[in-house]
């Protein structure tokens, strides 16, 4: 069996949530007890509305952020507690394209520096070897090697975000994860940008996750895609079946309330109602129940488990727990007792510092 790249067991991130005057400190649980693998050479997709927790998953997964609860595997290695040398490593091998390329890109200095940048801290490369080697970068995102010496402010959004993928390949990653790399360019350029980044993960046998809500983007990129509610996957299955045959409720509303792929289509199914839960206080049961047309009262009351269909399909909903009683689950595991300690002391520290001042 194929080990996968990455891969996170019962991942759960807490977050402080907003503080409130003479209010419980409440926390944000932005993922919660998450299992996911990505397998090498795929690009898989981590969808969901604003505040879901995609960007907080991803950078879990790269350990850009440390975990609250669960563990993270690179390669079958566990790196959840990885540090120092190792870390410093793991930072070359996973890398990140952030979102909005004006603000990722130091604009006092030079394209050159910028992609170098990478060359000099991680592989100590001289200034020749490296002049060379941004030259070679640039022109691989397609950019003319001669722009070298110019400035970010020079540059449009498109050509930024090429600046950005070609900082980092710098360091020879072997993951690229994209946090809505697209989404901050004119429609006109994210064709491109996703055209390059389809090339290059076939060119240099790149993995990629990529972290949108742009559902075109995604079905244009994707092998997989997984889709996220309030800190849970809700549903994992192939491009395809996402797009062709969505077996989630919130699925379904996701790809409805999108533009029309195909103009004079039906919509057969309801378009999200509401807004996205308060994730500090997020309803009991199924997440989803506020906003789901098939609720019912064990939606309301008790947390679906997730069931594994036909090729490794996942999908958590007691419509599908009806429907395929005979299936194999996988349990979402119940937080552990040193989570729950570590919660309560954090929710009571966060209390304390949230009481007005004795004398104001
Ligand atoms: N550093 C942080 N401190 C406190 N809360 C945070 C922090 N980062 C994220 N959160 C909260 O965690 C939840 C998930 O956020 P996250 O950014 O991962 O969601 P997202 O789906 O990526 O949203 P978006 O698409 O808007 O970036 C949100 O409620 C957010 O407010």
């Amino acid at each position: 069996m194929t080990t996968p790249i990455l891969e996170a067991r019962d991942l759960s991130k807490l977050f402080p949530g907003p503080k409130k005057l003479f209010t419980p400190a409440r926390f944000v649980t932005a993922v919660d007890r998450v299992s996911l693998a990505v397998m090498p050479g795929e690009t898989l997709a981590i969808v969901g509305e604003s505040g879901s927790g995609k960007s907080t998953l991803g950078r879990l997964l790269l350990r850009l952020l440390a975990a609250s609860e669960g563990r993270v595997f690179y390669q079958g290695e566990e790196i959840t507690h990885a540090s120092g040398s190792r870390l410093n490593q793991l930072r070359r091998e996973l890398q990140i394209i952030f979102q909005d390329p004006f603000a990722s890109l130091n604009p006092r200095m030079t394209v050159e520096q910028i992609v170098g940048e990478p060359l000099w801290l991680h592989q100590n490369m001289k200034k020749p070897d490296r002049q060379y080697r941004v030259a070679e970068l640039l022109k691989t995102v397609g950019l003319p090697a001669a722009w070298a010496g110019r400035y970010p402010h020079e540059f449009s959004g498109g050509q930024r975000q090429r600046i950005g993928i070609a900082r980092a390949l710098a360091s020879g990653p072997k993951l690229l994860l994209g946090d809505e790399p697209v989404s901050a360019l004119d429609v006109s350029v994210q064709a491109q940008v996703v055209n390059l980044l389809e090339s290059l993960k076939h060119q240099l046998g790149l993995t990629m996750v990529i972290v949108a809500h742009g559902l075109a983007v995604i079905r244009h990129m994707s092998d997989r895609v997984a889709v996220m509610y309030l800190g849970q996957i809700v549903e994992l299955a192939t491009v395809d079946e996402i797009f062709d045959a969505p077996l989630h409720p919130y699925t379904q509303a996701l790809i409805a309330s999108a533009p029309q792929m195909q103009p004079g289509m039906q919509r057969e199914t309801p378009l999200l109602q509401g807004d996205l839960p308060n994730p500090a206080n997020p309803p009991s049961g199924c997440r989803f129940h506020t906003r789901c047309p098939y609720v019912t009262d064990e939606c309301r009351q008790v947390e679906p488990i997730t069931q594994v269909l036909d090729g490794g399909r996942q999908v958590s909903c007691h419509r599908w727990q009806d429907i395929n009683r005979d299936r194999s689950v996988i349990q979402i595991a119940p937080p552990s007792a040193a989570f729950l300690r570590r919660r309560a002391l954090f929710e009571h520290a966060a209390s304390l510092s949230s009481l007005p001042a004795r004398n104001s």
